[in-house]
């Protein structure tokens, strides 16, 4: 009885300690502004932000997800109590991001198509060209844009038993070439060339084996081991890791930069060839149709 006394009141104190620490904890959480299809969440102790991509049902990159995305990491640049970033998926287990929005290309002016391009431009140029340590918690499947944005953060951890690649060929399109740089630059030119040529999408495994991804652990422990890291990426001397990151990136965004109306012009030009659309229109198709 006295044995059972004592740990009754060992679990009622560690109950008393739990909520203090969650008081605690929750009072260093501020929840940024942030429009409902991507919440941000930044710890004041820690200065890290969280990043959760939350617009239903497949974080599609569409033109409000795309400005979304874009402003909010411009916002957590400029932000001096910012130190570094997680970004992940409110649909965990399921899907990080789904690419770009398929209906935004398909039977679409070219003016539409323009300012699509436009924004996936400036969507890649703020995330390739965020200053701070940004570690990607892929926890769910992220096919094309949505590897493409994993991608272009620094670190990779990801959900065993999903599906990553640039498999774009397969929807009868071809990754800009802004998309095959981030590929090249994480597992090389042969496992990119195969990777892009043949739209390859590698389970976590496979994608673990060939540096497509960093680490890949159980739902649970996403987050958490992406946390650790980026405490340990944030231990660098931010001014030293800045530089660096920034001319390591620096060749592919200027490419991109010195020609944005050039790039757009190429892509509406192809994408509104017609046997390009006749493929988008067929892939879309059975896409919905899949579940039937
Ligand atoms: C010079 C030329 C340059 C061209 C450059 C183009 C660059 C990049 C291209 C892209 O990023 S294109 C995006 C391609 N994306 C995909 O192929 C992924 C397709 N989606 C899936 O495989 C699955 O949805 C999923 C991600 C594995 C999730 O599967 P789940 O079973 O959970 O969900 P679904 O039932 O399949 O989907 C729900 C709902 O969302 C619609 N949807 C899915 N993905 C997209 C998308 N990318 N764009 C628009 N809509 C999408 C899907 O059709 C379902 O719709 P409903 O049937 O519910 O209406």
């Amino acid at each position: 009885i006295q044995a059972l006394q004592i740990s009754e009141n060992k679990i009622i104190k560690t109950k008393m300690l739990s909520r203090a620490c969650f008081r605690q904890f929750s009072a260093s959480i501020r929840r940024m502004s942030s429009t409902n299809i991507v919440e941000t969440n930044i710890d004041s102790g820690t200065g890290f932000a969280t990043v959760t991509l939350s617009q239903p049902p497949v974080n599609s990159l569409d033109k409000n997800l795309l400005t979304a995305i874009t402003d909010r990491f411009k916002k957590l640049s400029d932000d001096s109590s910012v130190t570094g970033a997680i970004l992940t998926s409110k649909f965990d287990g399921k899907v990080f991001s789904a690419g770009l929005n398929i209906v935004d290309m398909f039977q679409k002016s070219d003016d539409h198509l323009g300012e699509f391009w436009g924004m996936v431009q400036e969507w890649y140029l703020t995330i390739q060209g965020f200053p701070k340590p940004l570690v990607s918690a892929i926890n769910g499947h992220a096919p094309t844009g949505g590897c493409a944005m994993a991608l272009m953060s620094d670190y990779r951890v990801m959900v065993e038993g999903k599906t990553i690649g640039l498999n774009e060929t397969l929807l009868g399109i071809v990754a800009p070439f802004f998309f095959a740089d981030l590929m090249i630059a994480a597992v090389g030119r042969r496992h990119a060339e195969f990777a892009l040529n043949n739209g390859y999408l590698y389970t976590s495994d496979e994608a673990l084996k060939i540096g497509l991804v960093d680490e890949v652990v159980n739902l649970d422990q996403v987050v958490p081991t992406a946390l650790k890291i980026l405490t340990k990426m944030t231990k660098t001397p931010q001014p030293a890791y800045q530089v660096c990151k920034n001319f390591l990136r620096k060749e592919t965004m200027d490419t991109l930069r010195n020609d944005r109306a050039g790039d757009i012009a190429h892509f509406v030009g192809f994408v509104q060839q017609p046997n390009v659309q006749k493929a988008i229109g067929g892939y879309l198709q059975a896409l919905k149709q899949r579940k039937k």
